[in-house]
């Protein structure tokens, strides 16, 4: 457990605090003075703490510092104390959570955005008190508190210790391959919905669509949420005989797109006119 020169019991009026980029628990309250008192103390704790963490990690550097919290837009510390312990109360775990917009593969390996994503950042509980279940109940704390669903989260570089806590009390087994440090669990990207997590409130909707392929292209994001989607593209090429042809065509992206050399052997062939298809792909036919 983690003790502190001072009493850490005005700051956690109950077991588990919330603290944003203000550095402050959600249940402050307080004058200027005291205000400042509880930011310098609160921003040493989750120091400690989030050093703690990293070292239980083996990580260099730490994932949560204050000073990280307090530039940090859209990221929420939960913090576990228990007050009865000692003089000053000890404080005996963290939860870091946040959302981001990333990329992902979905189970068809298909490339998505997914915007606000919810991830969990940073997860910790003092080595004494491990495996008593505190772990779940600031879990659950946060997940209630975020509205979140365990299988809408995505988790940045799982130990051993956070992948069996996932088992063991939700189940998460499975997993999507992601190019990235992120673990997904199947049935991530499930429900009519398509909605990473209950909580999503951008302009986009769901924030979720399929990135870079052709249909894009012609038709714009293509947001997987509206059911009618499918029904819509389906008239638009009804009404549109050439498209479907067009959508082949069109000219992919990346590496593919990438103009071609000319073929010197074919321009002598050809006078100097275009090359053939097979001039191009370097056959001469
Ligand atoms: C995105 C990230 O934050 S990755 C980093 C995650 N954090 C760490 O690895 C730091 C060290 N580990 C810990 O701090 C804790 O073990 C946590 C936060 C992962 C889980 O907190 P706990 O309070 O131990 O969880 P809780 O008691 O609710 O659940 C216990 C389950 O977690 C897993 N677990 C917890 N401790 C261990 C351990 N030492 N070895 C293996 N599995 C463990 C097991 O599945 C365990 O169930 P079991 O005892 O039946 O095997």
């Amino acid at each position: 457990m983690v003790e502190f020169r001072f009493d850490i019991r005005p700051l956690f009026t109950q077991p588990i605090v919330k603290v944003t980029s203000n550095l402050l628990p959600h249940t402050f309250r307080g004058d200027r003075r005291q205000c400042l008192d509880a930011t310098s103390k609160m921003s040493e704790i989750i120091d400690r703490l989030g050093q703690l963490s990293a070292n239980a990690q083996k990580l260099n550097t730490p994932v949560t510092t204050a000073q990280r919290l307090r530039m940090s837009e859209n990221q929420t510390i939960y913090l576990l104390a228990d007050i009865n312990q000692g003089n000053n109360g000890a404080v005996i775990g963290l939860l870091k959570v946040g959302t981001k917009d990333l990329y992902l593969f979905d189970e068809t390996g298909q490339t998505r955005k997914v915007e606000n994503t919810p991830c969990i950042l940073d997860f910790y509980i003092h080595e004494s008190r491990q495996r008593a279940g505190l772990g779940k109940d600031l879990f659950e704390t946060m997940l209630a508190d975020e509205k979140w669903t365990p299988i809408k989260c995505s988790v940045d570089r799982p130990s051993e210790k956070l992948l069996g806590f996932l088992k063991k009390h939700y189940g998460l087994v499975r997993t999507i391959p992601q190019a990235n440090n992120f673990v997904l669990y199947e049935g991530f990207f499930d429900d009519g919905s398509s909605s990473a997590a209950t909580k999503q409130t951008n302009g986009a909707g769901n924030g979720m669509y399929i990135t870079n392929s052709p249909n894009t292209q012609l038709f714009g994001a293509t947001y997987l949420g509206e059911e009618n989607n499918k029904k819509r593209m389906q008239r638009h090429l009804e009404a549109t005989p050439n498209l479907a042809s067009q959508i082949t065509q069109i000219s992919p992206v990346g590496r593919y797109g990438a103009r071609r050399p000319t073929c010197s052997m074919a321009e002598i062939i050809h006078s100097g006119t275009t090359p053939t298809k097979g001039a191009e792909s370097g056959r001469i036919s």
